[in-house]
C-alpha cells in the first residue's frame, strides 16, 4: 500500500519510508492512498488474541514487511504489557464500559503505538544498516512511551521536547531518570503547543532532516495511528453483541490523535456508532464540534496535563477527508489558520462526533463521583470522559493512562494513593534534563551535538 500527504505535494511512499519520514516533506500528515474495509471481516477477528487482531489489520497496510516479520514485531510489541488481554474491556454497569489502556511499560495508551514503533525503527536500521534520530514533543505521555519504545536500541537516539513544569513529576521522571545515553529530555519554557510549533519547524528543514534521518514518535507519524485503530476495533469485538453497534467511544482528547485512529476505523467499514471528543479546559476541539469554529486560544495548565493543547495535529488528517480529499483546499485552510488562528467550517462530518469539555474545578469531583458508584479510579484524563455520561446508551471510555501517574490529583478527590512499583522505582533515580530554548536553531544545534551517526 502507498501513503500520500493530505498537502497533495510529496511523492506518494511505502509504508515503512513513510514511517520513517514522519512528518511529509510538504509540511502534510501522511494517510492511505484508499482506506481499506474490514466489514467482511469482523466475524473472523472475532476469536484473535489482540496481537494477531493487530497483525490482521497491519498487515493491510505495512505491504513492505514480510508478514513473518511483522508478526513477530508486533509480538514481540505487546508482550511488555502486564494485562493477558493487552486492552481489556471493563464493564461498570450494563451500558457503561472502560477500555484501559494503560497496561503497557509506561502505564498510558502511548504504549500501544510506541511499543511497536520502537520495534519498527529497530527493524529498520537492522535491514538498513542505518541510523536514526527520533524527535518527538510531549505534553507527558508519548515522551515517556517513545523512551521507552527505544530504550536500549542500538542505532537510535530520541530527542522529547516537553513544557517544563507542566507535566506531572512523575511522568517527568519516567523520561528524564532512564540513565540512557541515547535518551535526551529536552524541557522547554512554554507549552505543549510551542514544542510541537519547533518540531513541525525542524521536520522542514528538508537538509537537516535527511543528514540527521530524523523521524516522528508523535501522532503525526501514521504508524502511531494506525496502531492505535487495533484497540478500537478489539474493544468493538468484545463488546455484548446487542450492544455493538449502538455503543458511543468517549475519547479524552488532545492532539486528536487517538479520536482520529477510531474515525478511520468507522470509515474502513467498522459499524462504530460515533465518538465524543472529551476535552479538558483546553477546549478548541469543543467549541469545534459544537459551532463549526476552529479557533486557537491560550493553553492553560491543567490536572489532565497531557490534554493541555490548542492546535490539535491530527485534525488535518481529518480535515483532509473532509474537503474531499483535496491537498489544495487542506494547504488553503491550514494557511488560514496559520495566519489568522481561526477557521470555520460550513460543514463537515458532524455526524459521528458528540462533543464535551471539562473544568478543573470538575475533575475532582468526578473522579469522586466515580469512585464512588462504581468503585472505580479514574484517572484526570480519563475522568474528563465520564463528564455527561449517558446511561441510557452504551458507552465504552477510553481510560487512557494509570491513575498512579496523577496521585496529587487523585489524593485530593478520594483520599487514597494510587501507587504502582515501576513509579516507585523512579523516585530514588537522578533526574537529568536539559533546559533548552524552543526555537529550531536551538534544537538543531543540540541535536547536531548528541546525534547517533
Ligand atoms: C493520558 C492522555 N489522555 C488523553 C490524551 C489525548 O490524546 P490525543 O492527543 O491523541 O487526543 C493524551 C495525550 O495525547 C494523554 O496522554
Ligand atoms: N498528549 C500527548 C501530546 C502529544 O500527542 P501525540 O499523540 O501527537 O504524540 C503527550 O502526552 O505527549
Amino acid at each position: 500500500m502507498r501513503f500520500i500527504s493530505t498537502r497533495g505535494q510529496s511523492p506518494a511512499l511505502g509504508f515503512s519510508d513513510a514511517v520513517a519520514t514522519g512528518l511529509a516533506p510538504d509540511g502534510g500528515l501522511f494517510l492511505p492512498e484508499t482506506l481499506p474495509s474490514f466489514a467482511n471481516d469482523l466475524k473472523r477477528f472475532e476469536k484473535l488474541s489482540y496481537p494477531e487482531l493487530c497483525f490482521e489489520f497491519l498487515k493491510v497496510f505495512a505491504t513492505d514487511i514480510p508478514q513473518e516479520t511483522l508478526r513477530a514485531i508486533i509480538a514481540k510489541s505487546y508482550t511488555t504489557f502486564s494485562h493477558p488481554d493487552i486492552a481489556p474491556l471493563k464493564q461498570l454497569s450494563e451500558k457503561l464500559h472502560v477500555l484501559e489502556l494503560f497496561h503497557g511499560p509506561t502505564l498510558a495508551f502511548k504504549d500501544f503505538a510506541l511499543q511497536l514503533l520502537g520495534n519498527l525503527y529497530e527493524y529498520q536500521c537492522r535491514t538498513r544498516g542505518e541510523t536514526i534520530n527520533v524527535l518527538g514533543a510531549t505534553s507527558g505521555d508519548t515522551g515517556s512511551a517513545a523512551i521507552h519504545g527505544l530504550l536500549g536500541k542500538p542505532g537510535t537516539a530520541i530527542f522529547i521536547l516537553y513544557p517544563d513544569g507542566r507535566t506531572s513529576p512523575l511522568q517527568e521522571r519516567q523520561m528524564a531518570c532512564t540513565g540512557a545515553a541515547n535518551v535526551f529530555a529536552l524541557a522547554i519554557d512554554g507549552t505543549f503547543d510551542d514544542a510541537q510549533n519547533a518540531l513541525k519547524d525542524v521536520f522542514g528543514d528538508q537538509d537537516f532532516r535527511k543528514q540527521f534521518r530524523l523521524s516522528a514518535v508523535n501522532s503525526i507519524n501514521l504508524a502511531r495511528v494506525l496502531a492505535q485503530c487495533v484497540y478500537y476495533l478489539s474493544a468493538f469485538l468484545r463488546l455484548p453483541a446487542a450492544q455493538r453497534e449502538e455503543a458511543e467511544f468517549v475519547v479524552p482528547t488532545g492532539n486528536f490523535g487517538n479520536v482520529l485512529a477510531g474515525w478511520m476505523l468507522q470509515k474502513m467499514g467498522v459499524p462504530i456508532r460515533g465518538f465524543r471528543v472529551a476535552t479538558n479546559q483546553n477546549d478548541i476541539l469543543y467549541r469545534l464540534f459544537t459551532t463549526g469554529e476552529y479557533a486557537v486560544s491560550d493553553v492553560r495548565a491543567s490536572l489532565a496535563p497531557s490534554m493541555d493543547i490548542q492546535v490539535a495535529s491530527n485534525f488535518e488528517r481529518f480535515l483532509y477527508f473532509n474537503v474531499g480529499r483535496d491537498g489544495a483546499k487542506v494547504r488553503e485552510v491550514m494557511q488560514t489558520f496559520k495566519t489568522t488562528g481561526r477557521y470555520t467550517f460550513a460543514n463537515f462530518d458532524k455526524d459521528s462526533f458528540d462533543a464535551s469539555r471539562c473544568t478543573d474545578a470538575e475533575i475532582p469531583g468526578i473522579i469522586k463521583d466515580v469512585y464512588r458508584k462504581y468503585g472505580y479510579i479514574a484517572d484526570p484524563h480519563t475522568a474528563c470522559g465520564f463528564k455527561d455520561i449517558k446511561t441510557d446508551r452504551p458507552s465504552v471510555i477510553l481510560s487512557t493512562a494509570s491513575p498512579a501517574k496523577f496521585p496529587e490529583t487523585i489524593i485530593k478527590a478520594i483520599g487514597t494513593e494510587p501507587t504502582h512499583p515501576s513509579l516507585e522505582v523512579l523516585k530514588a533515580k537522578p533526574l537529568v534534563k536539559h533546559k533548552i530554548v524552543a526555537d529550531p536553531a536551538t534544537i538543531k544545534a543540540f541535536i547536531r551535538e548528541h546525534a547517533v551517526r
